[in-house]
């Protein structure tokens, strides 16, 4: 099916005159109104290379696994991660490692990969019981209208200040507040229409906010250097490759600050997606529920892997709502992607959501049907780009085991200690400004059963 450079390639599509969208921001407003309807129009109207006007100009959309693959594995070394994100983003989450390209990439990755072998992934995972334990006492007993997105994202950056920095002994509580808005502000200035260090604007705050968490972690630096603790940041102090390559100081900050951003809405926005399906599905519930209840309370990280039905809800829900929608790239040398030529220095947005609900690759793809992903039906293998809501190729998610584990844990206690619901009918209102959240937090009614 892929065609890359073996037949004379066409040139892109010209752009409809009705999608050229609004002076400036192009199709922007579109797709944050609604990502998935624009991926469609775009695939319907001009197939896999589709023309996209967007804020900064022209540029590229790939739809489907085939195109979508292409770019992810990048055999031709055309794309680019570094220069297509660092414009969406900002400069606030600099050289972490999805921004690294080509060799340098390879080695900075060749190092990480060490903070998440399996031993470490075992250790990480039982560390976070007492962080979701402590997070969930303080949820309600009984509530009609709780605001489930919210809790949860506060319970997902508990978890992290256990697991990433293995604490903050030296930082009260208003300092790690501060701590937690500074993160807040570098992950929302990606929103920010003024890009400059503008104060009171989206990116004066990220750059501040920047400031915040690098003299936060440099604080914290010498005495994660001097004794190697089971945390994220004591392990990229320590970790080298079997070369001997390690981190410097500074790749540790840097490192550290794009993983805090990397692991935190991504999870956070799965674990709503899953009790939304759950709350609506309650026969899901029941069956994710009596697998956990024959586990203990802080199962190991093997035996929250053998929670199969929660398996299936995960990739299911990572599937109807990817929480990373698109992945960006810009060409550094001329390409082919389909049959169709795309020069150098054009931006490309990579769409893993629109092949999440092609009716090609899935039966029924709007409806929710975990058991799509049993080894009997296996609807991901139809393609090996069907689903890819960890991305693919070199600069696959580095952390899917961690969020699995993660994600599988906190659901683990939930529906050990609560029951909750959902009206069938509630479809969350988005925000899709940046990483996709609901607006109106969520609400589930919620019954604490322990
Ligand atoms: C459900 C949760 C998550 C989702 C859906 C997700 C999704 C993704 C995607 C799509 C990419 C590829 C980006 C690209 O190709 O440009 C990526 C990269 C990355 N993710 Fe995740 N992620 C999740 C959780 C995490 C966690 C928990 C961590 C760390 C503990 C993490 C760390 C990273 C890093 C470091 C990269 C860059 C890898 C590289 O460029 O080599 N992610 N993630």
């Amino acid at each position: 099916m892929t065609a890359e450079r073996t037949e004379p390639a066409r040139p892109l599509p010209s752009l409809a005159r009705g999608d050229r969208g609004l002076p400036v921001v192009g199709r922007m407003l579109d797709y944050v109104r609604d990502p998935v309807a624009l991926m469609r129009r775009q695939w319907e109207t001009y197939g896999p290379v589709a023309p996209l006007r967007l804020v900064g100009g022209e540029s590229v959309m790939l739809l489907g696994p085939d195109a979508c693959g292409t770019a992810l594995r990048n055999a031709d070394k055309a794309f680019a991660n570094g220069p297509a994100w660092s414009r969406l983003v900002g400069p606030f989450f600099e050289r972490g490692l999805m921004l690294l390209d080509f060799e340098e990439h390879r080695a900075h990755r060749r190092i990480m990969q060490q903070a998440f072998t399996r031993d470490r992934l075992e250790g990480y995972s039982e560390a976070m019981f007492p962080a979701i334990e402590a997070g969930l006492a303080g949820w309600p007993g009984r509530h009609d209208s709780f605001e489930s997105y919210w809790a949860l994202k506060q319970l997902t950056l508990d978890v992290a200040a256990e697991i990433f920095m293995g604490g903050a002994e030296d930082t009260t509580p208003a300092q790690m507040e501060e701590v937690n808005r500074a993160f807040i502000a570098c992950v929302q200035a990606a929103a920010g229409v003024v890009r400059g260090n503008v104060p009171f604007t989206r990116w004066g705050r990220g750059y501040r906010g920047r400031k915040v968490l690098e003299d936060f972690l440099r604080h914290y630096l010498p005495a994660r250097r001097a004794v190697r603790t089971p945390d994220l940041f004591s392990q990229l102090c320590h970790i080298e490759t079997d070369d001997g390559d390690r981190f410097e100081d500074h790749d540790v900050v840097d490192h550290m600050i794009f993983l805090m951003m990397a692991a935190h809405d991504t999870s956070t926005i799965t674990l709503s997606t899953v009790l939304q399906h759950l709350g609506q599905h309650p026969e899901w519930q029941r069956r994710c529920r009596e697998e956990s209840a024959a586990l203990g309370e802080r199962p190991s990280l093997a035996e929250l892997e053998s929670l199969e039905s929660l398996d299936l809800v995960m990739r299911e829900s990572l599937r109807l709502h990817a929480p990373v929608p698109v992945v960006v790239r810009r060409t550094v040398a001329d390409t082919v992607v389909e049959g169709v030529r795309i020069p150098a220095d054009t931006d490309v947005v990579v769409t893993p959501q629109h092949t999440h609900l092609m009716p090609e690759l899935w039966t029924a793809p709007t409806d929710f049907d975990p058991e799509r992903f049993s080894a009997a039906r296996a609807e991901d293998r139809s393609h090996r780009f069907a689903w890819e809501p960890f991305g693919g190729g070199v600069h696959k998610c580095i952390g899917l085991f961690f969020a699995s584990a993660e994600i599988k844990a906190v659901l683990h206690r939930v529906l050990r200690d609560f029951s909750w619901s959902v009206d069938a009918g509630y479809v969350p209102p988005m925000n899709n400004h940046s990483l996709p959240f609901p607006k109106d937090g969520q609400p589930i009614r919620l019954t604490r059963t322990r």
